[in-house]
């Protein structure tokens, strides 16, 4: 059954980072593409009017990806604002007031996880939630016990079907594409499994630091920050059985099922690293051990792929901004003595350009049976008129589509497979800047080398 489009859109955190990089970009998207027809309201403490904060909205665009002048004025014609803190109700009975008629909100809470709670319970009390959806920002607690009382904070005043736990990484066009490519091509399915996939690589490098969210960031680590949430959906996504359908919950179930098969990581499986100058930053303790960088190695037992490794790694101030997934195939046995060939390969480019590329083996041009490799290409470079992850997950929390929403047996999964590793269990080695990190050698050993993502390959 098709579920109501939303007749408005709350955004909480208007004044913060989140909203500046990302969701009035997407909002002004949204207007272009005549996807936006309702009242937007921004909710913050800072004492600001409906002017400044279309000036907000404003700066926000110009900084990110540029004014379209008739798509912000029609956002402009939209925006709504209300003042106050989130620790008092009268902000929210002045919400209720602002929403008027609208009886089918989006509440987004684009708010540091501590005020998910308070925000939530006042949502409920002030009569705001009724008929609502809720979006809640990553992460989604910070350890399986406090995802499991966060979920029940939300469940006394939404309905499951209302909860909405945004994961940025599911509304990106090259994630879907991996997720595209492998069902709909048949040639990978009958090699797409122990039989002839030899491991995987995951690999989320950043070239910069943490951009001034030291305070947030010492809450986090690479750990809770990215390899819980965005790399173990990645995971999912090139691990997962075919699903039923490619909406709702059958790519949801399927997604489970994956998570499932991983055993939780042992401290053995992570090498933790931290970049030589992050105690400096704003916001961080000076004796912090907090992982700027963070490898892991992960088995999926079940039938499918049984024995074949799969390797995380994300860091903060590594040489290059770039992510891939890696998918190796074994070596073909031996028939030409010249050169070994190094195996076959699939190479998923995530960002910053999009591209999927067959790794193979060529003769080279000569006497010798020599060979080299060659790629082949599928780029894409994504311009300005692509639709954005926020705009596409925003835009899907509207409409009522769930399917790039991760559900709450998903998230405790993600949380169960990490747990042990999580705060101080592991060591943490310090790196140098625009490296690959603390010595991983040791745990890739024979299913090396790891693949280091060029910063722009084609
Ligand atoms: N920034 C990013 O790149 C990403 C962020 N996220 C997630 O998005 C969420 C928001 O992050 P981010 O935007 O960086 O956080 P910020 O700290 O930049 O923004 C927090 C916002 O909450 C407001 N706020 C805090 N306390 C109160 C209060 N008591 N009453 C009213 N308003 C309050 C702040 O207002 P004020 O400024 O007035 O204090 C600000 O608007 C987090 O869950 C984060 O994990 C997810 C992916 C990427
Ligand atoms: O959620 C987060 O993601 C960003 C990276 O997102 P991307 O879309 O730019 O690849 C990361 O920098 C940040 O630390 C994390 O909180």
């Amino acid at each position: 059954m098709s579920e109501p489009q939303a007749d408005a859109l709350v955004f909480f955190g208007a004044t913060g980072d989140l909203a500046y990089k990302k969701i009035f970009p997407a909002l002004q998207a949204m207007a272009r593409r005549g996807r936006l027809s309702v009242p937007v309201v921004g909710v913050a403490k800072a004492g600001w009017n409906l002017e400044q904060f279309r000036a907000r909205a404003k700066a926000s665009v110009e900084a990110h990806g540029g004014l379209d002048p008739a798509a912000f004025e029609e956002l402009c014609k939209r925006l709504r604002y209300v003042d106050g803190d989130y620790g008092e109700f009268g902000t929210f009975e002045a919400l209720r007031r602002e929403l008027g008629d609208a009886h089918r909100p989006v509440h987004y809470l684009a708010i540091p996880p501590s005020l998910f709670g308070p925000v939530v319970e006042q949502l409920g009390k002030s009569g705001c939630a009724r008929g609502a959806r809720v979006i809640v920002e990553k992460p989604f607690g910070r350890d399986l016990p406090s995802a499991l009382a966060l979920n029940q904070t939300l469940l006394n005043s939404f309905d499951e079907k209302n909860i909405y736990r945004i994961d940025h990484y599911l509304g990106k066009e090259p994630v879907q594409n991996l997720v595209y490519f492998r069902f709909a091509n048949s040639f990978l399915e009958p090699v797409w499994n122990r039989n002839h996939v030899h491991s995987v690589q995951i690999t989320m490098a950043e070239d910069f630091g943490v951009q001034g969210r030291g305070a947030f960031y010492e809450q986090a680590g690479a750990i809770r920050d990215v390899v819980q949430n965005h790399l173990l959906q990645l995971l999912a996504n090139v691990a997962m059985e075919p699903p039923v359908s490619a909406t709702g919950e059958a790519v949801r179930d399927e997604k489970v099922k994956v998570l499932r098969a991983v055993p939780a990581l042992k401290p053995g499986d992570v090498v933790r690293g931290q970049f030589r100058g992050y105690r400096s930053e704003k916001g961080v303790a000076p004796d912090s051990r907090v992982e700027t960088f963070a490898a892991v190695k992960l088995a999926v037992n079940n039938w499918r792929w049984q024995g074949v490794p799969f390797y995380i790694r994300a860091g903060k101030c590594l040489p290059v901004t770039a992510t891939e997934v890696l998918v190796r195939f074994r070596r073909p046995p031996a028939l030409y003595t010249v050169s070994i060939a190094p195996p076959n390969q699939i190479r998923f480019r995530i960002s910053p350009n999009v591209a999927i590329a067959l790794g193979t083996m060529v003769k080279a041009p000569g006497e010798t049976l020599a060979g080299r490799p060659a790629e082949l290409l599928a780029v894409h470079n994504p311009d300005s008129g692509e639709m954005d992850a926020y705009e596409r997950l925003l835009g899907d929390a509207m409409k009522g589509n769930k399917t790039e929403f991760a559900r709450e047996d998903y998230v405790e999964e993600a949380w169960r497979i990490v747990e042990p590793v999580l705060g101080n269990a592991t060591p943490v080695e310090e790196y140098e800047p625009h490296t690959w990190g603390p010595d991983t050698t040791g745990m890739i050993a024979g299913d090396g080398p790891w693949h280091d993502p060029a910063a722009r390959s084609e």
